[in-house]
């Protein structure tokens, strides 16, 4: 479980970011974080795993406050962090299978991780799950010879390979079209699912929150305004996290046999 009380990061410049952030997240649930540009996701998500110090409050994951660890801790609770970003992050020249073998480094041994000597669990865990995300034919593949979706999935395995206890998601889908966007968020919901796995994903595109978070929460300007679940998120809500907007237009401009779907049981194999 993931508990953050008081949690509030004032830049060096000056720019109040975020502001008494409180909430726990559930082993299993899945959180859609929203809100517009400059809100705060990007530093929320950051000073969980510290990539940005919080200025200040706690930051709970399990037993490990994370916010006074020191350096050599802090490593080794972000091993527990699994992190999926919108640009992947991957090691282009690197193949598929290295790269989510690099999910386990942090728990190699000096001299093992320097000549990558991965176990025979690491490296059997590692097939099965690109096979889960349905690449079992790509692990020989350069990582720069696949598509965007297609490195997404190999960026989810490797968050995997960790066996993390939690999943910290930055816009995964911000680089990716509509339908490989919903087979993305779909296989993250899927794995946090059966791996009873929390998570918190900054997603920009509201639709896609609602359809497959468990529950959503709003900041606008450094504040949590809206903490609730996806069909709870109304016009007025909206409006409050976002400002006036046609909402009901937008809706259905967008959203065109999209809501309501069942996330779970959907065929994770479509292709990218
Ligand atoms: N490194 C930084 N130094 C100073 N100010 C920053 C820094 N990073 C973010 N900010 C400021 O903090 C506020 C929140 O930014 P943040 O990137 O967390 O928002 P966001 O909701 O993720 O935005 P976006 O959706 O555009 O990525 C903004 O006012 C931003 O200008």
């Amino acid at each position: 479980m993931l508990k953050l009380d008081k949690v509030s990061k004032t830049y060096k410049t000056g720019d109040k970011a975020l502001h008494h952030a409180c909430f726990e997240v559930p082993a299993g649930q899945v959180v859609g974080l929203i809100g517009p540009s400059g809100a705060g996701k990007s530093t929320l998500i950051r000073c969980i795993n510290r990539l940005v110090e919080p200025s200040s409050g706690s930051i709970q994951l399990g037993d490990t406050e994370l916010t006074g660890l020191n350096r050599r801790e802090l490593r080794r609770a972000r091993r527990r962090i699994g992190m999926i970003f919108q640009e992947y992050a991957l090691v282009e020249r690197l193949t598929v299978m290295e790269n989510v073998l690099s999910g386990r480094l942090g728990y190699l041994p000096a001299w093992r991780s320097y000549f990558r000597k991965f176990t025979g669990d690491d490296i059997a865990q590692a097939f099965s799950l690109l096979d889960k995300v349905g690449l079992a034919d790509y692990a020989d593949k350069r990582a720069d010879a696949l598509s965007g979706g297609q490195r997404q999935r190999v960026g989810i395995a490797r968050a995997l390979e960790q066996n993390p206890e939690l999943l910290l998601v930055d816009e995964p889908t911000a680089s990716l079209d509509p339908k490989t966007s919903r087979q993305i968020m779909r296989l993250i919901r899927s794995a946090c699912q059966e791996r009873n796995l929390p998570a918190i994903i900054n997603i920009h595109d509201v639709l896609l929150a609602q359809q497959f978070s468990d529950r959503i929460i709003g900041l606008r300007a450094g504040e949590i305004v809206f903490d609730g679940p996806p069909d709870a998120l109304t016009d007025d809500v909206l409006t409050t996290i976002y400002g006036d907007e046609d909402w009901t237009q937008l809706r259905g401009e967008n959203g065109s046999g999209d809501q309501g779907e069942d996330a779970s049981g959907v065929d994770l194999m479509e292709s990218a």
